[in-house]
């Protein structure tokens, strides 16, 4: 059952020479309804009202907060619950005089731990037993304050298996009275971090949290309930206090700490996936308070005055947003008896369950809740225990006339409801068992499912290797179309291998884009850009050229018609293909036409591409028609080192000179030429040697 955190607002008297100021009241209603009413400080005609359940004034007393708003949580408490109060306010606003308060004036603290001390004389003895730690967080280093504090190390912050966070390595001191904790508690005092500011002599320079833990036997289970008693420092406005260059230190930590515990609550208002506990140890060690499984008490502490006005404001505005925190409160129990057998040794026991607590609003806590909890086997707590320290102290805090009001009763009653018998533990287990083993097979079948995967992507990858290998030699150039991968095959299996290096991956999927597409030519030419089809176009035509200068006319006329395939609007191509198909169809000679004289701009820029110009192909054909002509003419200047790329298996042909950057040599599917060649490797390159050099003996044989 949902608990929202409960909120009381304390607004502290006028100290020392504080100028007198009624820009800041409580009002408490007839109806009941209280809240704290504020002065807009920049217009005085308007007034904030903050309404909260319980809203102490100036004149308020130690007395009246315990017992209205703190006597019932440790009720809750000795039900197995997890109690959180703290309290939260601008430096100086009254925080530590409610929490500890004074020898006259015994603050929340030392109520706290006397109600304790009395409900637990209420039970059998030996039945309860009590132990407290006690913490601060300076500068988001956490330090126990019943070690020496020369001598403290850092403690780290952990969550156990239920996700609990505690802090690791914290001493637990047993209490058996009121003597014992405060002997205690006003040396630990002593240690905490505590500096003179402008605003306040004895400013708390570090969040203070000490938890009463409290374990009942009962039957065969422990019951344990916690109260966690938290000072926090207070925010501060630096240009108040006058810190110095350490307390500016300390007050950023506490700035920061205080801004994430903010940000937490506003997380959990807004319903947010991620609530930004992990980003302070303080929101950290809260969690289970504020959106946890614990009950929660804020008392915001309220200090009268103009130069508070707006921190004041501030501090209301967290305390309206902290009170629709909602937590689900539940019961701490284990058992003791020892857990039942388990039926395979390499299964884990279940982890220790929490049970959801069935929990009342305040009031109807005093009467005890009922509870519902689940039996499991649980963890022992590790801890530090240490012997009781005779330490001196200040004079005793004991506070006289508190008593604890209830009795056990109701918590065996509760308890005897919700006990397990051996049959229905046998028979859970046994559900577990079968669930654990189905998952391992399961398991199982999923890896070796994995593994012939691998294996098959693996004699994938040797044979594409081979494949790539045979290509630029030369030596298989009809591979692709003998056995093409299969569109989408590769794709699949990547998916699968996600351990494959994204290297290695996309290299694959560059290839089975080529081998998709390696003998489509049809397709190739309408992804390929103008110049590039011009230019394959071209080599073709050089090709053709070659063959048909050789009398090997009908290779001359498939050359013809593959160079049509990326040039089909050129006229005088198709008019070359349609005289030589009648010459292979009559079996006449064929004679081409002279090529036609080359432009002064052409002779130019084909000068360093000359020296690669074999003698047969240079300066034929003077005479042709103008647009194969010039197809023909590029092609004589780069037909020595091109060859259709069907032969590389990649269905496109080269059209660069070979002294051209190799960028070029390679286009690809879909692709830009230059980005292409970025990701071709290195072998490719060297079969487009290969080629050059094929070409070169075609056209001289
Ligand atoms: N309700 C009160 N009645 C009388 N005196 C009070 C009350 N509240 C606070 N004071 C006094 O005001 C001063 C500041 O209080 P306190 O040290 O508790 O503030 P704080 O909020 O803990 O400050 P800090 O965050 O700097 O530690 C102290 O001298 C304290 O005795």
């Amino acid at each position: 059952m949902a608990h929202k955190v409960k909120i009381a607002a304390r607004l502290r008297p006028r100290i020392g020479m504080e100028p007198e100021d009624d820009g800041m009241h409580v009002v408490n209603g007839e109806d009941g309804q209280s809240c704290v009413a504020v002065v807009n400080p920049r217009d005085a005609n308007s007034v904030f009202r903050f309404p909260f359940s319980s809203c102490y004034g100036q004149a308020s007393t130690q007395d009246e907060i315990f017992d209205n708003d703190v006597r019932p949580l440790v009720d809750v408490a000795f039900n197995g619950v997890t109690v959180t109060i703290f309290a939260y306010g601008v430096t100086s606003s009254g925080k530590t005089h409610t929490m500890q308060g004074t020898k006259e004036e015994p603050g929340v603290i030392p109520r706290v731990v006397q109600a304790v001390v009395n409900h637990k004389a209420t039970f059998p003895p030996g039945e309860v037993s009590l132990a407290a730690s006690y913490y601060e967080i300076y500068c988001d280093e956490v330090y126990d304050l019943f070690v020496n504090r020369e001598t403290a190390p850092k403690l780290p912050v952990r969550e156990n298996g239920a996700g609990q966070v505690f802090v690791a390595n914290l001493s637990s001191m047993p209490i058996d009275s009121f003597a014992d904790f405060d002997a205690l508690f006003s040396r630990a005092n002593k240690q905490r971090s505590v500096g003179a500011t402008n605003l306040n002599r004895a400013s708390s320079r570090s969040h203070a949290i000490l938890t009463m833990e409290i374990s009942i036997k009962e039957d065969d289970k422990i019951l344990t309930g916690k109260i966690n008693l938290v000072d926090l420092a207070g925010s501060e406005n630096n240009k108040l206090t006058g810190n110095d260059a350490t307390r500016m230190a300390e007050s950023a930590a506490i700035n920061k700490s205080l801004s994430v515990l903010g940000q937490v609550v506003h997380a959990l208002n807004q319903g947010a996936s991620r609530i930004p506990y992990r980003n302070s140890k303080l929101t950290r060690i809260l969690q289970d308070a504020l959106g946890g499984s614990s009950v929660g008490l804020l008392i915001c502490n309220l200090a009268p005055g103009a130069k508070f006005r707006q921190d004041t404001l501030n501090t209301l505005n967290f305390a309206v947003r902290t009170k629709n925190v909602e937590n689900k409160p539940v019961v701490n129990e284990r058992e003791t008896a020892p857990p039942p057998k388990r039926h395979f040794a390499a299964i884990p026991a279940p982890a220790p369950k929490l049970a959801p607590a069935a929990f009342p609003t305040m009031p109807e806590i005093v009467a005890g809740p009922s509870r519902q909890a689940v039996a499991g086997p649980s963890k022992a707590r590790s801890r530090v225990p240490r012997p009781s320290m005779a330490f001196g102290g200040r004079p005793s805090l004991a506070v006289p006339g508190l008593h604890a009001p209830h009795a056990k009763g109701s918590l065996s009653k509760a308890s005897a409801l919700l006990t397990l018998t051996e049959e229905e533990i046998d028979e859970r287990i046994a559900k577990a068992v079968e669930a654990e083993v189905a998952r391992r097979l399961a398991a199982a079948e999923q890896a070796r499912r994995e593994a012939e995967e691998e294996r098959s992507v693996e004699a994938d990858l040797s044979r594409t290797e081979e494949e790539v290998s045979g290509f630029t030699s030369g030596s298989t150039s009809t591979l692709v179309e003998e056995r093409p991968i299969p569109s989408g095959l590769l794709t699949p299996l990547l998916k699968k291998h996600k351990d494959l290096d994204d290297e290695l991956r996309q290299r694959l999927q560059d290839l089975e884009k080529k081998f998709e597409h390696s003998s489509k030519e049809l397709q190739l030419a309408d992804v390929l850009s103008p110049v590039s089809k011009k230019k394959t176009g071209r080599a073709y035509v050089a090709l053709a050229r070659a063959h048909s200068e050789k009398g090997d006319l009908q290779v001359a006329l498939d050359m013809y018609r593959k160079a049509e395939t990326y040039v089909p609007d050129n006229q005088k191509l198709k008019e070359r293909i349609l005289e030589i198909e009648w010459a292979v169809n009559s079996g006449k000679e064929y004679q081409p036409s002279p090529k036609k004289a080359k432009k002064q701009k052409a002779k130019k820029r084909s000068k360093p591409a000359r020296q690669l110009q074999l003698p047969e192909t240079a300066g034929q054909d003077e005479n042709e028609d103008p647009n194969i002509g010039e197809l023909e003419e590029d092609a004589s200047r780069t037909s020595p080192v091109k060859r259709p790329a069907t032969d590389l298996g990649y269905g496109v042909p080269p059209a660069q000179t070979p002294f051209k950057k190799q960028k070029t040599v390679l286009p690809t599917i879909g692709e830009d030429v230059a980005s292409d060649s970025e990701v071709m490797p290195p072998p490719e390159r060297k079969g487009v040697k290969t080629l050059f050099a094929n070409v070169r003996r075609i056209i001289s044989a």
